[in-house]
């Protein structure tokens, strides 16, 4: 098999930096690993974990997916502008009561989370179709199928990004382009102690008490706990990336954690849609001394299995 032009968008840490590196790091050499990042004075990590791979198996290019310039300029850098592979990963998060969001926030998270995909496939889809071959591959979340509570801008930019994709992946077929988004729970990178940090120094004076009290002492306290039981490292989510990227039928939607999936399910058994906001209401309001001892006791397995705790390990 011919070596596969890979682009991968927000490389500079996390899951988009595991990934380009594990793709590079192919013992079989099948990928050439194009890894951007929208700001190269923060290439050091990734240069670093590249090793000698760096300017053999993959190549570091600046893009900033809320910039349709630097989109432009980074795939006509590319022989023959030749793509096979892109993984839309970049993005960010938001946290927080709306009362205490301004617009401009809300905006900058669609503009990167949403329309940062629509500019990377405005750019990318049309030598996609003309050569009839492609795979698309979009790092959503299970916040693109499922809303978490203080999370309502961030869910809506997933669930666009989910909307958008199902819709595309119907006219991709007619070009025999494959497209799958990836859905992870909680991961343990840089968008965590952001989203954190952020969410502890948000000022919470436009929200009224009750509603501030809900966020800071169930939401943020709970916050923490919950990516050390349920969360999963970068590496996990690249490895389930690669196998999907690597199969021959790859599905278009792929959840990455196991741990995860009584959530999401609770979506599909109830038509009504009242089923997950219920559960999720008892677990929060009315069980969360079960559902804080039941995160702990998760915890606890997996340290003693160190790690090998099964997360929904792509099988062999
Ligand atoms: N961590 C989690 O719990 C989960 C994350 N995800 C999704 O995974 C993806 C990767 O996030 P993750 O690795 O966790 O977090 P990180 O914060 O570690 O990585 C996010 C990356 O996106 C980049 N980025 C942000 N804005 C832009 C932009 N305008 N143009 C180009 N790059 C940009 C960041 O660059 P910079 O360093 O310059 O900010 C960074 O490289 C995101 O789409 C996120 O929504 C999905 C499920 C769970
Ligand atoms: C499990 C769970 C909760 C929190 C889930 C979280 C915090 C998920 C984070 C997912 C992320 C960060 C996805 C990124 O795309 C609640 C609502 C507290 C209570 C109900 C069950």
């Amino acid at each position: 098999m011919a070596r596969r032009n890979v682009l991968i968008t927000g490389c500079s840490s996390g899951i988009g930096l595991a990934l380009a590196v594990k793709m590079a790091k192919d013992e079989q050499k099948r990928f050439k690993v194009y890894a951007t990042m929208r700001n190269l004075s923060k290439k050091e990590p990734l240069e670093e974990a590249a090793g000698h791979r760096l300017g053999k198996t993959l190549e570091i290019k600046q893009l900033d997916v809320c910039d349709e310039q630097s989109i432009k300029a980074c795939v006509n850098s590319i022989p023959d502008r030749r793509i096979d592979v892109l993984v839309s990963n970049a993005g960010m998060g938001l946290i927080g009561p709306i009362e205490c969001q301004t617009i401009d926030e809300m905006k900058t998270v669609m503009d990167t989370n949403f329309f940062g995909l629509v500019r990377l496939l405005k750019e990318i889809l049309p030598d996609m179709k003309r050569r009839k071959s492609g795979h698309i591959v979009i790092i959503s979340s299970v916040m693109g199928i499922q809303g978490i509570l203080f999370n309502d801008v961030y869910a809506a930019s997933k669930f666009a990004v989910e909307g958008f994709c199902e819709s595309l992946a119907i006219q991709a077929l007619k070009f025999k382009l494959q497209l799958s988004l990836i859905e992870p729970g909680p991961v343990v990178t840089e968008f965590e102690r952001k989203v954190f940090e952020d969410g502890m120094k948000m000022d919470l004076s436009a929200a009224d008490a009750e509603t501030a009290e809900m966020f800071t002492n169930i939401y943020l306290k709970n916050y923490k706990q919950i990516f050390q039981s349920l969360g999963q490292s970068a590496e996990d989510v690249a490895e389930h990336t690669v196998k999907i990227i690597l199969s021959e039928n790859p599905p278009f939607r792929h959840q990455t954690n196991t741990l995860y999936t009584p959530m999401t399910t609770l979506k599909y058994a109830d038509p009504n849609g009242d089923l997950p906001i219920d559960i999720f209401y008892k677990m929060v309001f009315q069980h969360d001394k079960i559902f804080s001892a039941s995160l702990n006791f998760i915890k606890l397995l997996r340290w003693r299995s160190r790690k090998s705790f099964d997360l929904g390990k792509p099988s062999q």
